[in-house]
């Protein structure tokens, strides 16, 4: 009976990912209880934006087997890590870019981080935005100091159910940072290097706005899975995204999809909508780069930064917050395409190059 089970679960491809779950060694489950199939599925990442159609794909395949008169979907989630590892026990390193200041970089970066968290992967945020720190406040921790662990490791600060390192919590409140870049370098590379991150699946880097010595370093420093582009739908901001998506890519760094910030804002009295900074501009940045979401201007994503709180834990109803949860999920989705193709492309690479004859 497993067989006919595994038979059936080997017509139900992942839809991102192209291939089906069976040969994806997705399948952790496959048995009977009476007349009850129980399936498991390993998703390749807990914040999966499609696992609601890989439910019903696998019910509907399983229910087609004779003897089968109700199906249970249970899932659990280990994501695939890159090639080659970011750092040990790191998994990905992502970096959250602009080409602009003040298109919501930083927010997004927050709400990513915290929503991949709430859906139960080990994340970790580190702000590299020397210049003009805002993780630490819009996790409300301005406050709070960085320790040291027994190795002499710097210790990052756990709020939110996410672990997060910033340089406001390393420098004296309202003091500017006035370093070269060698010294940037070095602080980005101890942060990166230095800090116990311990186990995570996912490493957000909240870059500073533009192409400048940080993001340079970051690329230099550590292997990087690929990086996110947050724009506004503005003509001014759209150059910039464009400058920094140039940037990745002369560093080889791939460009895993664009979020739209500020796309769009719905009166609250009179539900109207209206196009403050244009629309849809993200498409014009090209085909080849997802549009990972178009996030509308909300009141709460600014309160709840400024209260310490990120809006996908503190509102989560709003349309704001619905659509970075979407964003987080997308992103979650586009890392693990990458990592099953590379290590299917390294797989192939590896195989001799005539096989033995049998
Ligand atoms: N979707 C949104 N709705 C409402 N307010 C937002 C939204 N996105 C960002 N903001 C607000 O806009 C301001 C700028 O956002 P943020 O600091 O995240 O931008 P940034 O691109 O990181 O800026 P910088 O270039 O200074 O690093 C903040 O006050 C933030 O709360």
């Amino acid at each position: 009976m497993r067989e006919a089970l595994l038979a059936a679960l080997s017509t139900v491809n992942d839809p991102e990912l192209h291939r089906d779950l069976v040969s994806l060694g997705m399948i952790e489950r496959a048995e009977m209880q009476g007349a009850v199939a129980q399936v498991k599925v390993n998703l390749t990442t807990p914040a999966c934006p499609l696992k609601g159609k890989i439910e019903a794909d696998v019910r509907a395949a399983v229910l087609a087997v004779p003897g089968v008169q109700d199906v249970q979907v249970s899932f659990g989630a280990t994501v695939r890590p890159a090639a080659q590892p970011a750092l040990p026990g790191v998994k990905h390193v992502l970096l959250v870019g602009s080409g602009k200041g003040g298109v919501g970089k930083s927010s997004v970066a927050v709400n990513l981080a915290a929503s991949l968290a709430r859906d139960g992967a080990r994340v970790g945020l580190l702000d590299a935005d020397v210049y003009g720190p805002s993780v630490a406040h819009m996790l409300g921790q301005g406050s709070a100091r960085v320790t040291a662990n027994a190795e002499r490791k710097m210790q990052p600060i756990e709020a939110h159910g996410l672990k997060f390192l910033s340089m406001a919590n390393l420098t004296p409140a309202g003091q500017a940072l006035v370093w070269r870049g060698p010294m940037l370098h070095s602080a980005i590379g101890q942060f990166v290097k230095d800090a116990a991150w311990g186990e995570l699946d996912y490493l957000i880097v909240d870059l500073p706005p533009g192409t400048g010595d940080v993001q340079l370093s970051l690329t230099q420093t550590v292997q990087v899975t690929g990086a996110v582009i947050v724009t506004t739908p503005q003509d001014v901001a759209l150059i910039d995204a464009a400058r920094a998506i140039d940037m990745f890519r002369k560093a080889s760094v791939p460009v895993l999809g664009i979020v739209e910030n500020m796309s769009y804002f719905v009166a609250p009295d009179t539900g109207h909508t209206y196009d403050l900074f244009g629309r849809g501009g993200s498409r014009k940045l090209g085909e080849q780069y997802p549009l990972l979401g178009e996030i509308p201007l909300n009141i709460e994503v600014r309160q709840d930064a400024d209260a310490g709180a990120p809006a996908v834990l503190a509102h989560p109803d709003t349309p704001a917050a619905q659509a970075l949860v979407q964003v987080a999920r997308n992103l979650a989705g586009q890392v693990s395409v990458l990592a099953v193709n590379r290590s299917l492309t390294e797989a192939l690479a590896d195989l001799p190059d005539q096989l033995p004859v049998v």
